[in-house]
């Protein structure tokens, strides 16, 4: 039988907002108050180097605020590995990151920086915090992140979310299939696997159907339709999407 499907709430363009005007307005620690209150599994935050959302004093304030689990999402830097250890999050998943970029545009290249990697990954793991590669559903990123003994894995749906929003049908089976023969290898392998970047209300059932996934991330989306309908209302709709779909 399928795991149940938890939902982590990404708050940082929550943080996007407020940072536009510079004070405490919206705050992500409300939002993550909110998500707690109506049945969401986790916080997702991504402390980025450029602080452009979330920032180094959000992380103990979520942290105190609720009870649910955050996943730090974080470079792999000696500086965010220091961050990461004096926070002691639940999880944290280690993202790609580049400075210029608008958001994160593909998965951790885990296979190309095994050497650099597995410092940071077994430093992760000796504080107790449950560490993930944010990765492409790829054999061989795959076998990356089961030599590097991490628990986790979060595929990168963002192929899959543009070949949703071209229309592109071939594309979307295509990345649709590659994420569903992943999330069954990493689970044949004991890595439990996540999915998230880019999901939303149309295109999230075809992924929360891939039996082994037992996570995802959602954030921009949710924040976005939180500005029309309430974070709450947009948080139930996801999850009784998620639900269905299972
Ligand atoms: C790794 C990832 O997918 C998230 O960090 C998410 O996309 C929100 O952050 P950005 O919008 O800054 O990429
Ligand atoms: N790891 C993906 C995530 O946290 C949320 O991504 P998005 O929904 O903001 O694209």
């Amino acid at each position: 039988m399928a795991p149940p499907l938890r939902l982590g709430v990404n708050i940082d363009h929550v943080a996007t907002i407020r940072n536009a005007r510079g004070g405490d307005h919206p705050d992500p620690v409300r939002a993550a108050q909110i998500v707690a209150a109506c049945g969401g599994d986790g916080i997702t935050a991504h402390l980025r180097e450029d602080r452009r959302h979330i920032r180094d004093d959000d992380l103990q304030r979520i942290q105190h605020a609720t009870n649910l689990p955050l996943n730090l999402e974080m470079a792999a830097t000696e500086e965010m590995l220091a961050i990461a250890l004096a926070h002691n999050p639940h999880a944290a998943c280690i993202v790609p990151e580049k400075r210029e970029e608008r958001t994160t545009e593909g998965g951790l290249d885990a296979a190309g920086q095994h050497n650099h990697l597995q410092p940071i990954v077994t430093q992760l793991k000796e504080a107790g915090i449950r560490v993930s590669l944010f990765i492409e559903a790829k054999e061989q990123q795959l076998d990356a992140a089961l030599q590097l003994g991490v628990p986790v894995v979060e595929f990168h749906t963002g192929e899959y979310a543009h070949a949703h929003l071209d229309n592109q049908q071939e594309r979307l089976a295509a990345e649709l299939k590659r994420i569903a023969d992943m999330a069954a290898l990493a689970a044949k392998n004991g890595i439990e696997p996540h999915a998230g970047h880019g999901l939303t209300y149309e295109n999230v059932q075809p992924i929360a159907a891939i039996p082994q996934l037992a996570e995802l991330n959602i954030g921009h989306y949710l924040i976005g339709e939180a500005i029309f309908e309430g974070l709450e209302p947009a948080v139930l709709k996801m999850r009784e999407l998620m639900d269905l779909a299972r």
